[in-house]
């Protein structure tokens, strides 16, 4: 059904009207604004007017505050009111720009006529005729969008099922107010749109898919059914952006519960924290907690050690292979990254509950004021019945009343004489002034030279006594440090802990290397989890109960204990977790997901599986796909472009010369993020160094927070999540990617491509390229 001329130029009248309409809304808010605004400097200006100070009885001075705090909730109401207005006033301006991106004419059963109904970013509701002129994309009506064809259909609503007939459904492409494209659909949403905007250049920061969510996709953005989600999905299927138009369908259908700070992402490095940061905005929504789990770690295991990130562990992976101690590294990577040994820990908190805990004597001017072994003793004289935890807060309890006996023993002791008397004028006037004024509320006269001492000493004591009451507060009296190094301490202990226990291959040598590192207070990263969960097994789970729906992206990174250990700190949280089996890097990593089956309980959980991948051209995913086990499953979005292309160079300098020449073309063709791919920072140093002087290049670290368009040398680690115009595999030699453990590695950073990908490689190529049928690539002129 072609569009014709006259339904061309009804469909722009429309448009104008609702734009004229939205105008005048924002003409009338930003005049109720600007009234806001006045009255806001107002109450400021006048708020010491309007509010009367009298401190002269304590009536009067509690009146004062009465009249205060009203006065101050009623600034605080207005600025809040006024934020809001801003915000519509901001979201109606976008919806100016590009009122609506799709119709569908519903005819609801038992109606005679079929209702147009309207999508865009946002609702818009015409007071004047009572109609909305617009539906929120995530309006339960919507979903017929993205999840039907014409013909019969049904949908959701809170009430019930809808159903009734489509009559129609329409795509538009409106920028500025004008229409640009416009189609009726079939099956799919609108391939030429789709085409559309995934022919386009990429960007440093993702973009909203709203017009065109998928209907595979659309099931996991509406997902309310599984308190389990876990979405197994194809690279570039769009398991990023599916999580974030789920995060703002969620702030929507929960609007009145449901704030963004009770939603959390993990994401995988900060690099792509700035990649995602501008889509939930541009949706009108304010951003979820964004985080990474090295973030997490960092912030929870304060400063004791010198923290080992994910980073330096993969470089250390995939460059010390040749290294002494590497097999007993990898095996106990993976040891401690399996529930297996998450069930040891626990084995080991319930020994410790009857005996090996390890406390830190009280000092005070270096004396034992409470010995580690009186802290044991009382630790072991309580209810064994009571978890550690709890014991844990009742020894810190007994610590404090302990501390109050002998604060009160320290005043008369002759140190306190010595620092009276070294008082310097000022901080004596201090405390004169002070005393006199507690002099006023007590009556006390202060003639007395024995009391002034007396509240001296006594001010001196809980100064000095502050640090101690802290550290009992923190529970600095456990020694976390020495009960993680205990279990290490050696390969037998492990046994008398849980007898039993499976032990990996080289265990003693893990034990060894475990001790030495902690004995320098480095923690490895794969120790970060365990220990982290001991220390809080021990001080108490430091859980997030306000936090209601947790993403994790790119969850195949992430070891069964560590997930394990996020499902304990959000219990009331949801899960969403993203993730792609044939991208797992790290070799803690699940096997799959079903591990996490028993975890979250079978019947609690939901998977989606996502096939279609949408990021690169169809010749890009026919090359990449034969490039893992499975990848025939993976169905490639059917959008043009060239074949991949091969190279093969002599040596570093024929390399770095080849792929200076291909940047430069890369360049020309208009490409605004070209990314040379590296398998570690080492690499890519080398890259940067060798490329630099042949072109403008900026190298991305771990430590690197957001990038420009342009030309980047980038660690393939790094670039997960992310997406560039153009690849080039900087050397995928078969001395790079030789191992089976390298070929995910490799094909992450392969389909980072969304038009062009090009791949250079000294000597021989990697094994992985030469099982990929030469009719998908082709040798570079
Ligand atoms: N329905 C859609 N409409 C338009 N673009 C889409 C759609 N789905 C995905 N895309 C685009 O495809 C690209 C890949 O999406 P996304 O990054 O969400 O995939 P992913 O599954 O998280 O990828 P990976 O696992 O490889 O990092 C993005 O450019 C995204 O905008």
């Amino acid at each position: 059904m072609s569009i014709t001329e006259h339904d061309w130029q009804a469909e722009q009248q429309r448009v104008d009207r609702v734009v004229r309409k939205i105008s005048q809304r924002i003409a009338a808010l930003r005049q109720h604004a600007g009234k806001m605004k006045t009255d806001i400097v107002d109450i400021r200006k006048n708020f010491w007017e309007d509010v009367t100070v009298n401190l002269d009885d304590p009536g009067e001075a509690a009146e004062t505050y009465a009249s205060m705090k009203q006065q101050a909730e009623v600034l605080s109401e207005r600025e809040r009111s006024h934020r809001h207005v801003q915000n519509q006033i901001t979201t109606y301006m976008r919806l100016k720009r590009s009122p609506y991106f799709g119709r569908i004419d519903f005819r609801e059963d038992g109606e005679e006529k079929a209702e147009r109904i309207y999508l865009g970013i946002a609702s818009f509701f015409d007071e004047q005729n009572d109609q909305f002129l617009v539906y929120d994309w995530r309006a339960p009506i919507s979903s017929l969008y993205y999840d039907y064809s014409p013909g019969p259909v049904e949908y959701e609503t809170p009430a019930g099922k809808v159903r009734g007939e489509m009559e129609r459904k329409r795509q538009y492409m409106i920028r500025d107010g004008r229409i640009q494209s416009m189609f009726d659909t079939g099956i799919t949403i609108g391939d030429e749109l789709l085409q559309e905007v995934l022919g386009k250049r990429s960007d440093t920061q993702m973009k909203s898919i709203v017009a065109t969510i998928q209907k595979e996709q659309n099931r996991i953005i509406r997902n309310e059914r599984s308190p389990i989600l876990i979405v197994q999905g194809a690279a570039g299927s769009g398991k990023t952006s599916a999580a974030l138009q789920r995060v703002a369908y969620l702030l929507y259908r929960y609007r009145e519960t449901l704030r963004s700070e009770n939603i959390v992402l993990f994401s995988p490095n900060p690099l792509f924290n700035s990649y995602v940061s501008t889509v939930l905005p541009e949706l009108g929504e304010e951003n979820m907690q964004q985080t990474t789990f090295q973030e997490y770690l960092e912030q929870q295991l304060g400063q004791t050690f010198q923290l080992e990130d994910p980073f330096t562990q993969m470089e250390y992976i995939l460059t010390a292979v040749n290294e002494p101690g590497y097999s007993a590294r990898m095996e106990g990577i993976r040891y401690k990254a399996a529930l297996e040994f998450m069930q040891v820990m626990e084995r080991y908190i319930t020994f410790l509950g009857r005996e090996g805990m390890i406390f830190r004597d009280l000092k005070f001017r270096d004396e034992a004021i409470i010995s580690a072994e009186r802290i044991k003793e009382r630790f072991y004289s309580l209810d064994p019945s009571l978890p550690v935890s709890n014991r844990i807060k009742l020894t810190a309890d007994w610590l404090h009343e302990e501390l109050r006996k002998r604060e009160v023993e320290e005043r008369t002791k002759p140190w306190v004489d010595e620092e009276i008397e070294l008082l310097d004028n000022e901080a004596y006037l201090r405390v004169y002034r002070k005393l006199q004024r507690e002099k006023r509320f007590t009556e006390e006269t202060f003639d007395d030279f024995n009391r002034e001492r007396e509240m001296l000493g006594a001010m001196i004591v809980r100064e000095r006594f502050k640090r101690l009451r802290m550290d009992v507060k923190r529970l600095h009296f456990v020694d976390i440090p020495a009960l993680y190094r205990q279990l290490f301490a050696e390969p037998e202990q492990i046994l008398r802990v849980a007898p039993g226990a499976r032990l990996p291959e080289h265990w003693e040598a893990i034990c060894a290397q475990t001790a030495e590192r902690l004995k320098r207070f480095e923690l490895a990263y794969e120790d970060a989890t365990p220990y982290l969960y001991l220390k809080q097994k021990i001080e108490g789970l430091n859980t997030h109960p306000s936090v209601r729906h947790v993403f994790i992206d790119e969850a195949q990174d992430y070891s069964p204990f560590q997930f394990a250990f996020i499902k304990q700190l959000f219990p009331h949280g949801r899960m969403t977790l993203l993730g792609d089996l044939n991208q797992a890097i790290y070799i803690h990593a699940t096997d799959g997901f079903d591990p996490l089956l028993p975890l979250y309980g079978t019947e609690q959980t939901e998977t989606i599986v996502l096939t279609r991948s949408y990021r690169s051209t169809r010749q890009i995913v026919e090359f990449t796909r034969q490039l893992i086990a499975g990848g025939k499953e993976i169905v490639p979005f059917n959008r043009k472009g060239s074949k991949p292309t091969l190279a093969q160079a002599s040596d570093e300098t024929e390399l770095a010369a080849k792929v200076a020449d291909r940047i430069r073309k890369l360049q020309s063709d208009g490409h605004q993020t070209i990314a040379v791919i590296c398998k570690t920072a080492r690499e890519s140093l080398e890259a940067y160094d060798a490329l630099k002087e042949h072109a403008d290049l900026s190298l991305i670290g771990k430590e690197t927070t957001s990038f420009e368009t342009g030309t980047l040398v980038i660690p393939s680690y790094l670039a997960k999540g992310i997406e560039f115009d153009a690849v080039i595999i900087y050397n995928g030699s078969r001395a790079q990617y030789g191992r089976e453990s390298e070929r995910k590695l490799f094909y992450t950073a392969c389909t980072r491509a969304m038009h062009e990908l090009h791949i250079y490689f000294i000597g021989e190529m990697s094994p992985f390229i030469s099982g990929v049928s030469p009719d998908t690539y082709e040798w570079e002129a």
